[in-house]
């Protein structure tokens, strides 16, 4: 706790709150005795009580509430909570809950969180930037809250995604909370239904497009640089007309990535490479058919492209293995409403209005979902698939669930139990024809915050499109066969803080190796990066 901070501001102050675990000789002095009940409580006796309260809540969203309002009363006991068991608060204060939780946020809006940029301070981001108290800021999440998960143009209420994944920048790789900053970039919203709801907390204007839109982020880019140079900036759920041509301009200037192209791009590729584990194919052999064409697919098919030409392919030839298609049918070279981002993508092929139809022609060994749209992996598209391949990837990676393109119950039902299934959002374990699967979540959960972390120890210049690749890798190296047997191919969430430092450290010494770091090399960057880890306790 700060030397000034004494009296009722620390017991309102998240950062260094301790509430009922503040100790009498710190009550005394720091002139807080008589402002709590007599009882010292340790760290745990906490957490219990809060596993109560939460016990006594039967609603997802009051549950993330009630954690959201003491994130913002305390933030050791919040992490402390959601660091006891990973699994359960996972899915509270992240997709699906998140998710719901942004639909309403202006409804149950509460204490203000992170920082909120709107167009109409054009000139002065720096300014508002500097009105927040930490100034040593290394993780920046930023949204325009355009495209939440796939929920759509939520305006400012995309807030809950940026403070979310922030969280899990700490709870999932041990970033410590103070060095991350939330960012919501409000240029509008074109969501009628917020435009005219009386409570609606962002700008009352349609969206700022074109030339003022990109100054707009160039100044947003520039505040951020010259007030926090070791920054990593990520930008999250950006509609694709904004997310593709943002990460061009930005990605080989300044410490960036889109989690939603690049982050999602590495989980997917962990992914593949975990079924190929079980499937005991190569990489090179595969040939992937995505439903949805925007920038998470294509980032998908660009990295799984990458990883391909490591293994031996041209880039041209690991391309040609991946085939998009969206609300107008495959991407095939007679389409002319294409944008430059799918041309990649884009093969020779005759018109294909169908997706079964598109499986039949193609004969992809994966179908991986991206297009928000539930229920359009559909019995015939799972029966199909199951067709043409032993053991079909089957990834409907849409978020959150109520996107997702089939259930897990449903892959496995449809495929006979054949499918090597994840999905975006998490759902629970299936049982199926007397054998217990357990679906992975493959979400970019897996790969942000071990980034985060990778980058924080080595205080990278970049992050470049191969590092990616290595996370992908360490997650798929990680999975243990019992997993694999049980259809699981990612590492448990259990376990995720530990698999996420095992990841960072895989990242780090990458980093270290291409001369990108601004630090020197430790002699162990695995106990480097446990060091640095944040632990949930009072200092
Ligand atoms: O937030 C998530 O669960 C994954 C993600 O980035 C998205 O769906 O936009
Ligand atoms: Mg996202």
């Amino acid at each position: 706790m700060s030397a000034q901070e004494t009296g009722f501001t620390l017991l309102h102050d998240p950062l260094n709150n301790r509430g009922s675990a503040f100790t009498l000789a710190q009550r005394q002095q720091q002139g807080i005795e008589g402002l709590l009940p007599q009882a010292v409580d340790s760290l745990e006796t906490q957490v219990a009580r809060i596993h109560l309260q939460l016990d006594t809540l039967d609603s997802d969203l009051q549950k993330y509430l009630l954690l959201s309002d003491l994130q913002s009363r305390n933030q050791t006991l919040f992490f402390a909570v959601i660091m006891s068991d990973p699994a359960t608060f996972m899915p509270l204060v992240y997709t699906p809950t998140v998710g719901e939780a942004c639909q309403k946020f202006d409804h149950f809006y509460r204490a203000p969180r992170g920082v909120y940029l709107p167009i109409t301070a054009k000139g002065r981001l720096k300014e508002l930037l500097s009105h927040w108290p930490q100034k040593d800021i290394r993780f920046i999440v930023v949204t325009d809250g355009e495209r939440i998960l796939g929920l759509g143009d939520l305006g400012v209420n995309g807030m809950g995604i940026p403070v979310g994944k922030l969280s899990l920048y700490t709870a999932v790789a041990g970033v410590p909370p103070e060095l991350t900053l939330p960012i919501t970039l409000d240029v509008g919203t074109n969501n009628q239904q917020y435009l005219d709801d009386p409570l609606y907390l962002g700008l009352r204007q349609h969206r700022v497009r074109g030339a003022e839109y990109d100054a707009f982020i160039e100044e947003f880019v520039q505040a951020v640089q010259a007030l926090y140079p070791k920054s990593c900036l990520q930008w999250e759920d950006f509609a694709n007309i904004n997310a593709v041509p943002i990460l061009e301009r930005y990605k080989d200037k300044i410490c960036t990535y889109n989690d939603d192209i690049q982050g999602t791009a590495a989980v997917a590729l962990a992914g593949i490479y975990g079924s190929l584990r079980i499937s005991g194919q190569k990489l090179t052999e595969q040939r992937f058919l995505f439903m949805g064409a925007g920038s998470a697919g294509t980032g998908i098919a660009e990295l799984i492209s990458e990883a391909m030409v490591l293994e031996g392919l041209s880039i041209e030839e690991a391309r040609a293995r991946c085939y998009l298609f969206d609300v107008n049918g495959l991407l095939e070279s007679t389409r002319t409403d294409l944008a430059d981002f799918q041309k990649p993508f884009t093969h020779q092929h005759a018109p294909c209005k169908s997706f079964v139809d598109a499986i039949e022609s193609i004969k992809p060994t994966a179908i991986i979902g991206v297009s928000t749209v539930p229920k359009l992996f559909n019995q015939q598209v799972i029966e199909a698939m199951s067709r043409i391949n032993e053991r079909p990837i089957i990834f409907p990676y849409s978020n959150p669930t109520s996107r997702s393109e089939c259930t897990a119950e449903e892959a496995y039902r449809w495929s006979n139990g054949k499918a090597i299934f994840a999905s975006g959002s998490p759902f629970p374990p299936v049982d199926f024809n007397g054998q217990k699967f357990v679906p992975g979540q493959g979400n970019n959960v897996y790969i942000f915050p071990a980034m985060g972390m990778a980058v924080l120890a080595t205080e990278s210049t970049r992050v470049t499109q191969a590092m990616f690749i290595v996370a992908a890798k360490a997650v798929a190296e990680q999975v243990t066969q019992a997993s694999l047997d049980s259809g699981l191919i990612y590492p448990p969430q259990s376990q995720i803080l530990d698999a996420s430092l095992r990841t960072a450290a895989k990242i780090a010494a990458y980093i270290f190796d291409q001369g990108l770091a601004r630090v020197a090399k430790p002699a162990d960057i695995d106990a480097h990066i446990r060091g640095m880890a944040y632990k949930p306790m009072y200092a």
